[in-house]
């Protein structure tokens, strides 16, 4: 198997002085669904523009389906689609219109065209509007007529930059619909997201961006390993120093010797190797140390919980600026 996307000690220095990514390195195998995650201004869009040739590299090396981005962006940006941040629809002309232009700008042969454009309305569930323009459309249905576009010339590799940012759950369903079955059909995907769900559902292996750097990659199981164990949700009054006793508690604990404690708003988070067999031991030892439970839930790692072990901080708490986080989404 090759490498589709092959990324060398990549920097990127804005001219204001801003490091916007800090010496990366990345490989993707061909038919990776990849997923991209860091919250507001971590550097995903700046390593996709790099990636699509928009942005040159202010040190390092960048190859992409077998070019050099230095030397070869004409090549790669004929082999690839690109999905940008802001949805880059044509509102005068219809649906199908807009297709047909991208063919147009593609080069996609003549012959091909119109059977592409019914497949592509089909894939992206738009027939029934083909040749309506897109200003009535909802958000969700302009993202797909968007990401159709850049599929036009069936490229083996596509970039698709937080797509799904502010759409609805069905909305955001369908498209990661659209996304899986290219997938499947062999385009390799690399999708950038501030969605933990997203990236966590959709992909085969995920990198975590933070202030310009790659601080994690693995498939999420592989991630969430890294975590330590299993999580026990507590819920504790907020009383008298209760949670304080608690986290003393669980501390202490020989049951729970490689223990993280994470205050949340209800009560306590604690990690551990020994949650799924010994969370009884530790809920007698805080009975017996008149720590109030009023709940309890034993649950596997989600991505946020990586986030937190690596970081220090829930990823959504770290968001540099305040944006339309669709809540469902977010864990
Ligand atoms: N044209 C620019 N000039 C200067 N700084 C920039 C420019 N574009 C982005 N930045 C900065 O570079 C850093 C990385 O931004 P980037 O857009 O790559 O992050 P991101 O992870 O894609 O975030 P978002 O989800 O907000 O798009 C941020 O600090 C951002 O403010």
């Amino acid at each position: 198997m090759t490498n589709t996307i092959v990324i060398e000690d990549v920097e990127l220095t804005y001219s204001d002085g801003t490091e916007a990514v800090k010496g990366i390195d990345l490989e993707i195998p061909d038919g990776e669904f990849f997923g991209f995650l860091g919250p507001n201004g971590a550097g995903k869009t700046t390593t996709i523009k790099i990636l699509a040739t928009l942005l040159q590299p202010t040190a390092g090396m960048a190859e992409v389906n077998g070019f050099d981005a230095k030397t070869d962006p004409r090549l790669i940006r004929q082999s690839i689609g690109y999905m940008a941040q802001e949805t880059l629809v044509d509102y005068q002309l219809t649906a199908r219109e807009n297709i047909r232009f991208a063919c147009e700008a593609y080069n996609v042969p003549h012959s091909e065209r119109e059977h592409r454009i019914e497949e592509l309305l089909e894939l992206t569930d738009l027939t029934d509007v083909a040749d309506k323009r897109p200003d009535d459309f909802s958000g969700g249905m302009q993202k797909r007529l968007d990401a159709a576009t850049a599929l036009v010339h069936q490229p083996s590799l596509v970039f698709l930059d937080e797509p799904t940012t502010g759409l609805d759950p069905k909305a955001r369903n369908r498209l990661w619909d659209y996304f899986r079955r290219i997938n499947s059909e062999g385009t390799t995907i690399f999708l950038t997201t501030q969605y933990l769900e997203e990236a966590d559902q959709l992909c085969d292996r995920i990198g975590i961006i933070l202030d310009g750097e790659i601080i994690a990659t693995g498939s999420p199981t592989e991630l969430k390993q890294q975590v330590g164990g299993d999580i026990l949700d507590l819920e504790i009054e907020d009383e008298d120093d209760m949670r304080t006793r608690a986290a003393e508690v669980v501390h202490k604990s020989s049951v729970f010797p490689d223990a993280t404690i994470e205050s949340r708003p209800d009560g306590l988070s604690v990690a551990s190797r020994a949650v799924q067999n010994h969370s009884q031991d530790l809920l007698l030892e805080l009975l017996n140390a008149d720590v109030a439970i009023t709940g309890f839930a034993i649950r596997t790692p989600t991505l946020d919980d990586v986030f937190l072990a690596i970081t220090g901080e829930h990823i959504e708490d770290s968001q540099t600026h305040d944006d339309q986080v669709t809540p469902e989404v977010t864990q």
